[in-house]
């Protein structure tokens, strides 16, 4: 079992803990057998400084198993802990390996369950094992062994009892086990819902869409509810059948033995002895049945936290390179075809892009654009056909250099809670010069140096504490501060005026040293670039300068069209 790996290295806490609560259980062993006498000497003989004798073992017993049970407690609880955090920590890594295909199949919220909701109930039964695996079995094989000391012919009830027991609780088990796996990813679609409502709150309220939300997820919620309910139905029958059969052993014990007694071959302090080991395997077995039923929860947990842990990234790290060096062609893409899943995207695209041109990119929605700029990355691999970055074939290329040298801005900005500062200097430590050099091309010089902190300003989680268009500059200015050979601008000036859009074109142009590509919606953010490639359903149908996709590229003519008779009708 691959959890071993994990239990493994903290085998001395659960072994400990393993240890003192057979020891608890020794002392519970040790219980009827002094009732036993109690009954049968002290009370027998009439002796009560023999009662009070075995009164004060019996306190003893229960001390010191008091003792044991609470060592036994803290060594679970330091191993199950610590096996979750180092769960946690190994899925957070891989996680952190994963590329863009694995993120689709596998899913945010999925991965946040895994990661929180999953684990815990791993450490649940880890806990579990330490603490009653060890008890419960001992419980019932030592009751099963005293029992037949005290009489061979009247153990042989439990064992038909306990055969009875276990072959019950395995057919609840595995008639349960599917409802969990099922109960888990309804979790996921809980955590999915709820995630999509909380980033599209103002969204939702715009288009008074609350109920409609409000429904959905209580439509999920009650289907994960009616799915607990039908597999807390199967389970809640495991208690009641349990001690119905161990009650009826023990009536049936109690009546076999009265023949005993009265013949003079078992004292009535052996009756109660026998009644009290079968009560002990009763104990056991109902926590046996709890025991069953984390380990049902857990094994679709384990499956789910393992499968993040054995995922591994469909983009594949085995380049040697580890420098770059831009030279005249240093983007090209020969023949490349890709698609998501059953989806084709982009169609047999060729170009070549030269070492410090501004690249612009414009088609309609769902053309395939973003989808181009995500391939130069490596975030996803083509289908067939070949990407080359200075002279070389991106795969030959370690990933994390290749990436360190491009630099990308995506249309949803992201800036995380911290300062300004931080959040800009994320690609190496704050340097002054290239502060304001990322500041003043990216426009968001002016907002920041009127701020009262500068660049020491706080941001909140997600920038929230900035305009849509404060946020796209300051992400413009992150991506500007790593200063890479490739700068991709992925649709990201969209919430910026026109006279600030048009300045950081210009600035842009003026970056001789870096690439830069810039997807945009408007021909009046491109038209200033280079050349610009025109994306028809993921096919290349122009790739020139403005003017002369103005005479030539129908397409483009289209769009500059349809938005400057757009403006018109605005102006107008
Ligand atoms: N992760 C994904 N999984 C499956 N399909 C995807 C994924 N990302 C994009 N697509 C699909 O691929 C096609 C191209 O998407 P892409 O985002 O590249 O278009 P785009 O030209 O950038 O569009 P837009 O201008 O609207 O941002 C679309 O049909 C889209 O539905």
């Amino acid at each position: 079992m691959k959890l071993l790996k994990y239990a493994k290295e903290y085998k001395f806490s659960a072994t400990i803990g393993f240890l003192f609560k057979i020891f608890e259980a020794v002392l519970e062993l040790c219980v009827p057998v002094v009732m036993a006498s109690v009954i049968d000497k002290g009370i027998g003989n009439n002796d009560p400084s023999y009662i009070l004798k075995c009164g004060l073992v019996l306190i003893g017993l229960a001390v010191f198993g008091y003792l044991f049970a609470l060592v036994c407690q803290w060594y679970a609880s330091l191993t199950s802990q610590s096996v979750g955090t180092q769960l946690r920590k190994d899925m957070y890594h891989q996680i952190n390996t994963y590329d863009d295909a694995n993120l689709d199949t596998l899913t945010a919220p999925s991965l946040v369950t895994r990661l929180i909701n999953d684990v815990v109930q791993i450490q649940l039964a880890v806990a579990m094992t330490i603490r009653l695996t060890s008890r419960a079995p001992f419980l019932m094989i030592g009751s099963l062994f005293m029992a037949f000391m005290i009489s061979g012919s009247l153990s042989m009830i439990f064992v038909v009892g306990a055969i009875i027991l276990a072959v019950s609780m395995f057919s609840i088990t595995i008639i349960s086990m599917p409802y969990f796996s099922r109960i888990q990813k309804l979790l996921d679609k809980i955590a999915l819902i709820a995630r999509e409502n909380l980033k599209g709150v103002r969204v939702i309220r715009a288009f008074s869409n609350q109920n409609h939300e409000i429904k959905r997820f209580n439509k999920e919620t009650k289907n994960q509810k009616d799915e607990q309910v039908k597999v807390g139905k199967i389970q809640a029958l495991l208690n009641p059948f349990t001690y119905l059969i161990v009650n009826f052993a023990i009536i049936i014990i109690i009546y076999a033995s009265g023949f005993q007694v009265n013949i003079g071959s078992l004292s009535q302090g052996e009756v109660i002895a026998l009644v009290n080991y079968m009560n002990s395997i009763l104990q056991a077995l109902i926590v046996f049945a709890n025991v069953l039923s984390i380990y049902n929860k857990a094994t679709a947990s384990y499956q789910r936290v393992f499968e993040v842990l054995e995922t591994k990234p469909k983009v594949e790290d085995q380049g040697v390179y580890e420098t770059l060096t831009p030279i005249e062609n240093m983007i090209e893409f020969k023949n490349v075809n890709f698609g998501y899943l059953q989806k084709d995207v982009l169609h047999d695209l060729s170009f070549t892009i030269k070492k410090g041109e501004t690249v612009g990119i414009i088609g309609g929605t769902g053309a395939g654009k973003s989808t181009l700029v995500s391939l130069i990355g490596r975030n996803y691999d083509t289908r067939s056909g070949e990407i080359w970055i200075a002279g070389k074939r991106i795969q030959d290329y370690k990933l994390a250099p290749l990436r360190k040298h491009i630099s990308y801005v995506l249309q949803n900005t992201s800036l995380i809670s911290g300062t300004i500062k931080e959040n800009i200097c994320m690609s190496k430590p704050y340097q002054a010069d290239i502060m304001n050099q990322a500041l003043e091309v990216s426009q968001a010089k002016e907002f920041v140096s009127n701020l009262s902190k500068g660049i020491e300003s706080p941001v909140v989680q997600g920038g929230k504490n900035f305009s849509g268009g404060q946020r796209q500059r300051l992400t413009i200015a992150r991506a500007l501060y790593k200063q890479a050979d490739i700068l991709v601008l992925d649709d990201c000036s969209s919430a910026l005026d026109y006279a600030t859009d048009a300045a950081l074109q210009k600035q842009l142009q003026e970056l001789k040293e870096m690439t830069k590509i810039i997807i945009s919606q408007r021909t009046a953010s491109l038209k200033r670039c280079d050349r610009i490639m025109v994306l028809y359903h993921g096919e290349l149908v122009g790739f020139d300068s403005h003017e002369q996709l103005l005479k030539d590229c129908q397409v483009y003519q289209e769009i500059y069209e349809s938005q400057n008779s757009k403006e018109g009708e605005t102006n107008g």
